[in-house]
């Protein structure tokens, strides 16, 4: 059943609100008659009812001033996955996210809402409707998860009902949308290369891509659910668009859909992950004379040819989660917010 929430809880802070998901959520709360505070490193756009405060968030000082009259948090900041800079990893996500859980605590916010991910459970093999029980990886696909894990249990340990003091993590996968300035840029950028000609594996591999405005609605409801005694204080929940699709057919979607030819011969994946595996070893030996950025990470390798998707039945149970918008119609908008990334422009 839905919430009613009081006017005195509309006025909430995004911190991250600059960034892909982080605006996306901001405009949907603004929609909703909240009133927002974005804290970010940079600031990129303006918007009526949404007043910016520009800082670090290791800066407890800078954050007390955005969280100032603010009972609801949503914390969705974090470094770019692929920038792999280990201490920026560390020092934001796990050192920036114990200051954030401080300030909440200081500024008197009631409920923070972490944007973890579903990958705090990947590590490189399958997983198959995945639930929010399985174990933390052991060895994470990178150190960007690793951080993410540490983050999520920072966040959810600090769930206190005798501090009055509330906490949940949406746990997203694969998010994408208008203005994601990763995936199909990043897909985009290969096709050009002439990268997208090999299909990893034999193509069978289910994954969860997520639309950006189904992870909004995830986070929102979550906000409005999380209260004393509802089941949602400090757990994790998968956010997807639960509809699993094969890696390849998705990617295969938006080139075609962008006017680029679809992905058609097919390379055995153990041949794959070991070449990406050397070619890894090659830049880390070679890394004090020469920066190398390759296409073909093992990381990227094993997100490409594994089966990697979630069941949200825990997120439809505990606060009646159901994708908004699906899979079909949310492909079809994002190929059509991309006019610039299209063959020949
Ligand atoms: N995109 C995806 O597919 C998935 C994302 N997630 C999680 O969702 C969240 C949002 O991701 P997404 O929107 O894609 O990422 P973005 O990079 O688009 O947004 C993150 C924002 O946080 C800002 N930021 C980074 N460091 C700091 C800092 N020290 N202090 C304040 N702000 C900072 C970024 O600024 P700048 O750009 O300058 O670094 C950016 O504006 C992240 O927590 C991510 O881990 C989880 C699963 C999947
Ligand atoms: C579901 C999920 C976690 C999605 C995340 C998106 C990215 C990991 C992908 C976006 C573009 C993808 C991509 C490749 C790997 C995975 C992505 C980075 C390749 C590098 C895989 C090997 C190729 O043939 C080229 C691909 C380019 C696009």
């Amino acid at each position: 059943m839905a919430t009613r929430v009081r006017p005195s809880s509309k006025r909430c802070a995004v911190i991250g609100g600059s960034g892909f998901l982080g605006r996306h959520l901001v405009e949907r709360l603004v929609d909703k008659g909240y009133s927002v505070a974005v804290f970010d490193i940079r600031q990129s756009y303006e918007l009526p009812g949404v007043t910016f405060h520009q800082g670090d968030l290791c800066d407890k000082q800078a954050l007390l001033t955005a969280l100032k009259d603010v009972s609801l948090v949503f914390h969705c900041a974090s470094p770019a996955p692929f920038s792999d800079d280990r201490a920026l990893f560390q020092r934001v996500n796990v050192e920036g996210t114990r200051t954030v859980i401080q300030a909440c605590q200081e500024a008197g916010v009631q409920k923070l809402v972490l944007t973890s991910s579903a990958s705090v459970v990947f590590e490189g093999t399958d997983i198959k409707n995945g639930k929010e029980d399985l174990p933390y990886a052991k060895k994470p696909i990178d150190y960007y998860t690793e951080t993410k894990i540490q983050q999520e249990k920072l966040v959810l340990e600090a769930c206190s009902k005798e501090k009055g003091f509330f906490t949940v993590a949406i746990r997203p996968h694969g998010i994408f949308g208008p203005r994601d300035p990763q995936l199909v840029p990043i897909l985009v950028d290969s096709a050009r290369q002439g990268k997208m000609k090999f299909i990893i594996g034999d193509g069978s591999n289910l994954v969860d891509f997520t639309f950006v405005e189904n992870v909004v609605h995830g986070h929102i409801l979550a906000a409005e659910h999380l209260k004393p005694d509802s089941p949602l204080c400090g757990k994790a929940y998968h956010i997807t668009n639960d509809e699993p699709i094969r890696f390849w057919d998705f990617m295969s979607q938006v080139l075609v859909g962008l006017g680029y030819d679809a992905p058609r011969y097919h390379l055995p994946y153990t041949l794959v992950y070991g070449i990406a595996l050397l070619l890894w070893l090659l830049t880390v030996l070679l890394r004090p004379l020469v920066t190398i950025k390759p296409t073909f990470t093992p990381m990227r390798v094993a997100l490409a040819g594994t089966y990697h998707y979630y069941s949200c039945a825990r997120a439809k149970q505990d606060m009646g989660y159901k994708p908004l918008v699906s899979l079909q119609e949310a492909i079809t908008r994002t190929v059509a917010s991309y006019p610039h990334l299209r063959k020949g422009s």
